[in-house]
């Protein structure tokens, strides 16, 4: 950090997590910050001030209800006004500046940033949908930092941002307390909540984001599968209360209906020295998942393997639905096993974080991302389904790839950055091409 007019620098607060996904947690970085039986005090502990930062409105069900209390050295109401920043890259909803397209889509990494590219000026937006004013839909965000933000912090007004580390270590340090993640982690960082994000180890980071504007993820209700399995509550971490006492400059920017706004502030805004509440932010180790499958035969849906999912107004028809595809043994009997031809009235954007993907033999590399928007049709490409189709069936490990789909309800338009600048892949189609007719009546 710049320390030039810097008086103070202390990090008060422990090292441990809150663990529960959904749960009222609270911490405190020294004792006695947080008021005992009451959220507004008169006069609030250690002479802090208590403020309300509300993810859901007041009145909405209790099982939806979000909020959290912070105890904080300044109020976040003591600020100038912000002003327009340049928006890099960064794009929201409505998305209408190209045609959407049916066509199967597919992209190689992001070439790297020029040196000093900090998380926030690395954002790059792939495409979306929904409309952010309207508080529906979702966009798809690259990120790709090779410094860490200095003197700043960033917050999204527009909605909740699922970050899914695919290289390098993120150390986020929020309101909350700091969370550190990598790949194989994924990051849920709440609508408006401030955080800075450093490198800890100094080496580039990259990944996906997924922007949800509308209702935010909760864990997908498990029916038949019973009371155990997939995501498990306890698995998730919000962070305990760690808080900056610096004054100096620091930039605060916001996201907000589509645009970065910053204003100057003369300290740091992570300076909540205790909090309560359920609109936190949570890490989620991907390992962990329990990965269900079948045990006798067919290929199961995907919906088996969703991690989160954010419920649109229509039950059981998610905004947008994480999806993760980790390790798992497969033992399908006369089955065809790899993900099977398809054509989905939901949207599929994918990434991988790791290894391969099982209906892919080659071009789908870590980094990258292919989309396949509603009805277009896809699945195993030549190479695969050849293979798979002569496999002798004994129990198989996937063994080497995490992969993952943001699937969404509405079709995913894309930047013009995204079809002009960074191009999908010349080609793609081929890989379905050859797939040869079998049919002897
Ligand atoms: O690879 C895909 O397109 C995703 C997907 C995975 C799967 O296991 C079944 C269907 C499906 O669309
Ligand atoms: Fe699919």
């Amino acid at each position: 950090m710049g320390s030039g007019e810097r008086t103070t620098v202390t990090t008060g607060g422990g090292t441990g997590q809150l663990t529960g996904f959904g749960n009222e947690h609270s911490s405190e970085a020294v004792p006695g910050a947080l008021p005992v039986g009451r959220n507004s005090p008169q006069r609030a502990p250690l002479g802090l001030y208590a403020e309300q930062l509300s993810g859901s409105a007041f009145t909405e069900p209790r099982a939806a209800n979000r909020r959290s209390w912070l105890y904080r050295i300044r109020p976040s109401a003591a600020h100038p006004p912000f002003t327009r920043i340049g928006n890099g890259a960064l794009r929201g909803a409505p998305f209408d500046d190209t045609v959407p397209d049916p066509n199967r889509l597919r992209w190689d990494p992001l070439p790297a940033p020029p040196a000093g590219t900090d998380f926030v000026a690395g954002l790059w937006t792939l495409g979306g949908n929904g409309d952010i004013r309207q508080r529906t839909g979702m966009a798809v965000h690259l990120y790709h930092a090779n410094t860490s933000m200095k003197d700043r912090v960033f917050s999204d007004a527009d909605g909740e941002l699922l970050i899914v580390p695919e290289r390098g270590e993120l150390r986020l340090r929020t309101e909350f307390g700091v969370l550190r993640a990598g790949p194989g982690h994924i990051v849920l960082m709440p609508r408006g909540v401030r955080f800075r994000v450093e490198l800890p180890a100094g080496e580039a980071a990259r990944g996906y984001i997924c922007e949800n504007y509308g209702r935010p993820f909760v864990l997908p209700d498990l029916g038949p599968i019973g009371a155990n399995g997939l995501a498990a509550a306890r698995d998730f971490e919000a962070p305990v209360a760690a808080y900056e006492d610096i004054e100096g400059p620091v930039e605060a920017v916001t996201k907000f209906c589509g645009n970065l706004w910053a204003t100057a502030l003369d300290h740091s805004p992570l300076d909540v020295v205790a909090w309560h509440g359920s609109h936190v932010p949570y890490r989620y180790d991907l390992r962990r998942f329990n990965v269900l499958g079948s045990i006798s035969f067919d290929h199961p849906d995907p919906s088996i393997f969703t991690v989160l999912t954010a419920p649109s107004d229509t039950p059981g028809l998610a905004g947008v639905d994480f999806v993760v595809f980790a390790p798992r043994w497969l033992v399908g009997e006369d089955t065809f096993r790899p993900p099977y031809f398809h054509r989905n009235v939901m949207s599929e954007y994918m990434g991988l974080i790791e290894g391969a993907y099982d209906a892919k033999a080659e071009g789908f590399v870590p980094g990258g991302g292919s989309l396949h928007n509603m009805m277009s049709a896809h699945g195993p490409d030549r190479e695969t389904f050849e293979r798979a189709s002569a496999a002798d069936l004994v129990p198989a490990k996937v063994a080497d790839g995490l992969a993952f789909m943001f699937e969404t309800r509405w079709p995913v338009t894309l930047t013009p950055a995204a079809v002009n600048e960074h191009r999908p892949q010349h080609g793609y189609d081929n890989v379905w091409e050859g797939l040869q007719r079998h049919f002897t009546a």
